[in-house]
């Protein structure tokens, strides 16, 4: 029987083919600047890592499949991948981008926008007839997230990246996928021209490296995008290339396993009565949309309590998880975006954004559930948040009732 060509995710995110001279198990780490020439004509694949070096190849082959592209770029971090695609803009080109977007990426946007280099304007995304009414043939890219973090918005993809391209062809339409990963959303398919991650967060999972994936299905894209980074270096080092591979290989387990955790935790903090923002709760004003779109809904929730003062006091009183950005790691962390993930967008914005500033953050890990719950609770009733009543049950002091 011939080898089947591909096979289903979990076994690609494990199976790799080194090519190694000796079958290395695990692919050979390539921790090397330079590589010498045979003569003066004869260069061979590799001369500089800069330009490329094996370790990085066999990465991205491996991610190409991972994210059904036809060529993935492994650079330095999230923001250096959104760094390198606006390279591509031209001065005066217009983008329209989220209004929930990223702090980080929002904050390279308003800046290049700032700078008089592209005219930047956000809209709401989850009004797929606005941003649809806003595309003209002016526009260059279009910026999207989904969910979107933190406010957990679920963007139309599918429909916004065609009216685009009926608009214009040339439109580029860009998808930041770190919320979802490869495992939950397959954004090419529907219809996106560049893909990103941060490799930070999920990808990687460990918390131990810094790093950025692009994948696109355009040559004509492909090669601008590789003369950026060739050009600019910010190709990621052998060594994270060998670490984001390492990470790679329990993705979906991972992602599995939190995306466990988080329903349970979105449903035990509905129920004492927060309002919960969760792909994942059928009550969530997007759960058909986005269900339409992912294989589920990831392992990232916010919630409000009313109170900036309350908030902070549950923050402060976990143990299990951690104060810290980031997510998509093993552990468990909280915190509270307008004073840390997203401080960069200004008060003024957030407040014209509907951004809560007593949001909190979850990102849930691997750890055992129950454990995580009990940490909540144990913040929840330090806090003051909540109270227990005669039965023995949680109540919400503050009342609110569990609604987006
Ligand atoms: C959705 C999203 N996109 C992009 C980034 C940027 O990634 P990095 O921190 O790897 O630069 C982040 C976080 O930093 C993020 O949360
Ligand atoms: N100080 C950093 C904040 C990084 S936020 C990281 C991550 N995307 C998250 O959402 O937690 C900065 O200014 O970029």
């Amino acid at each position: 029987m011939a080898p089947k060509k591909s096979y289903s995710l979990e076994t690609e995110l494990v199976f790799s083919k080194s090519g190694d001279q000796y079958n290395a198990s695990v692919p050979p780490l390539y921790q090397s600047a330079t590589f010498k020439q045979d003569s003066l004509s004869n260069m061979g694949e590799y001369d500089y890592t800069r330009s490329g070096n094996p370790t990085r190849t066999h990465l991205q082959n491996h991610l190409a499949k991972i994210m059904k592209a036809k060529t993935t770029f492994a650079v330095s971090s999230g923001m250096g991948c959104l760094d390198v695609i606006t390279r591509l803009l031209k001065p005066g080109d217009e983008v329209i981008a989220g209004d929930d977007l990223y702090g980080g990426t929002n904050r390279l946007l308003t800046y290049l926008h700032k700078k008089g280099d592209i005219i930047a304007k956000h809209y709401d995304t989850t009004n797929t007839e606005l941003i649809k009414s806003k595309i003209n043939s002016k526009t260059r890219m279009i910026f999207l997230e989904s969910p979107t973090n933190p406010l957990i918005k679920v963007v139309d993809v599918k429909s916004i990246a065609h009216h685009a391209h009926q608009i214009n062809p040339d439109v580029i339409v860009v998808f930041d996928n770190t919320m979802m990963s490869p495992v939950l959303m397959t954004p090419l398919d529907l219809g996106v021209d560049i893909q990103y991650e941060s490799a930070t967060k999920y990808l990687n999972g460990h918390h131990d490296i810094m790093a950025g994936v692009l994948a696109t299905r355009s040559d004509k894209l492909a090669e601008q995008l590789y003369y950026v980074i060739n050009s600019t270096g910010c190709g990621l080092s052998p060594f994270d290339c060998w670490l984001l591979s390492r990470g790679l290989r329990t993705l979906a387990i991972r992602v599995e396993r939190q995306q466990q955790n988080c329903i349970k935790i979105a449903e035990f903090l509905k129920n004492v009565g927060f309002k919960v923002r969760y792909p994942g709760l059928k009550d969530h004003p997007q759960y058909e949309l986005h269900s339409s779109m992912c294989r589920g809904y990831g392992a990232v929730l916010s919630f409000e309590t009313g109170s900036v003062k309350l908030s902070e006091r549950i923050v402060e009183n976990t143990d299990i998880f951690g104060i810290a950005v980031s997510f998509g790691c093993v552990n468990s962390l909280i915190s509270m975006p307008c004073k840390m993930s997203h401080a960069s967008i200004d008060a003024k914005t957030r407040k014209e954004r509907d951004f809560p500033e007593d949001l909190i953050r979850l990102c849930i890990g691997i750890e055992n559930a129950d454990d995580l719950i009990d940490d909540l609770t144990k913040a929840l009733l330090r806090s003051g948040a909540v109270r227990v009543n005669e039965r023995d049950e949680l109540f919400n002091v503050i009342g609110l009732q569990p609604k987006l």
